[in-house]
């Protein structure tokens, strides 16, 4: 099964290095978002990240260009028509990723693989809608994309071999390790990780200590590159709230219930570095 065309959904901060990592690795990539202004802003991300690596002089010129010559842009789910896979990455929402992998049921050649970066939705539940559930796979990345090491591949039930393999070989194509893990709410990654930041905002919600002191306990005590709150921040705290409700409806367990402060600033629209204000502000 060979991938040569790719096309990415979502050109935010986890689709823009998906098209990134992928246009690199010398696949032909369609970045596709809802408006121009969303794919031009993912663009602009990926062109930054180049430039810094021209800088860095680990990139020439002339390769800079061609990986942006092999990024096109793209606001409509029909240009998926001649992909070999498409890799989505839109927001954690389980309707809107229904909807977009039927539409992409109908859309794509019959070979197609359909992947989601979904962080914690059932692989199952997504291959559900479509008539090909044997391919439609789980494929999570990490932030930022270009530099993490791993992606969680996540087989739903019907989820065949040849797919898995294909999947697996294109993760080491794009100079990542893939690690297989089945399909149960939040994967491995994020029900290890979203319960210990929920936690660390329970501990600023409930008077323990402040964001900046609790992230540097976790910094200067456990070695973590950024504290919980810094990394909620980083992640989205909409993506965080999203995941959380995930885990908690998905096992019914109230040591996953979302802190109340997690939903007060999504409310409040405060969503992390993304929209400029979260646990800390930014700009
Ligand atoms: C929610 C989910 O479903 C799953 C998830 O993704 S959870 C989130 C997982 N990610 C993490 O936990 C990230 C934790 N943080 C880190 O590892 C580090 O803080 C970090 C890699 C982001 C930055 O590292 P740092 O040492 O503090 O900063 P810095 O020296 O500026 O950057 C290190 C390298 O990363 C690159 N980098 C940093 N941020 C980047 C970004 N947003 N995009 C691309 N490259 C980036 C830098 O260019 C630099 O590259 P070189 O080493 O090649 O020069
Ligand atoms: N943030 C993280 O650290 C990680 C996130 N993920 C997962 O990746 C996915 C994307 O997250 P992230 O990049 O952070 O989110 P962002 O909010 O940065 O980006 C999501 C993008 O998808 C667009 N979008 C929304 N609806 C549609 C649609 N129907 N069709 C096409 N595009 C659409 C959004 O547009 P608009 O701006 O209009 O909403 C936005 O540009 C989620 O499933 C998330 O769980 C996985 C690993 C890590």
């Amino acid at each position: 099964m060979e991938i040569k065309k790719v096309m990415v959904i979502g050109a935010g901060q986890m689709g823009s290095g998906i098209a990134q990592v992928c246009a690199q690795a010398g696949y032909e990539v369609l970045l596709n978002d809802i408006k121009d202004e969303f794919v031009d802003r993912g663009l602009g991300n990926i062109n930054k990240n180049l430039n810094r690596q021209v800088e860095k002089g680990r990139l020439t010129e002339a390769e800079r260009d061609s990986v942006l010559n092999r990024i096109i842009a793209s606001v409509q789910l029909e240009d998926a028509a001649d992909v070999d896979l498409v890799i989505e990455a839109a927001v954690e929402n389980m309707e809107i990723k229904s909807k977009i992998f039927a539409q992409l049921d109908e859309i794509t050649p019959s070979h197609a693989i359909l992947a989601t970066n979904t962080s914690s939705l059932p692989i199952t539940e997504i291959a559900a809608v479509t008539k090909r559930p044997e391919k439609v796979i789980g494929m999570h990345f990490m932030n930022p994309v270009p530099v993490m090491k791993l992606i969680e591949v996540i087989r739903g039930l019907a989820t065949s071999d040849e797919v898995y393999e294909a999947i697996e070989s294109m993760s080491h194509k794009l100079n990542k390790t893939p690690v297989e893990v089945n399909d149960f709410p939040g994967f491995v990654a994020n029900r290890i990780l979203m319960p210990m930041i929920n936690e660390a905002i329970y501990t600023v919600y409930e008077g323990v200590a402040t964001p900046e002191a609790v992230d540097e306990v976790m910094k200067l005590g456990m070695n973590h590159p950024m504290g919980p709150l810094t990394l909620a921040d980083f992640i989205g705290l909409d993506t965080c709230l999203y995941i959380m409700e995930t885990l908690h409806e998905g096992f019914g367990d109230d040591k996953y219930r979302p802190c109340p402060l997690l939903r007060k600033y999504v409310k409040a629209g405060w969503l992390g570095k993304k929209s400029g204000r979260g646990f800390y502000q930014y700009n």
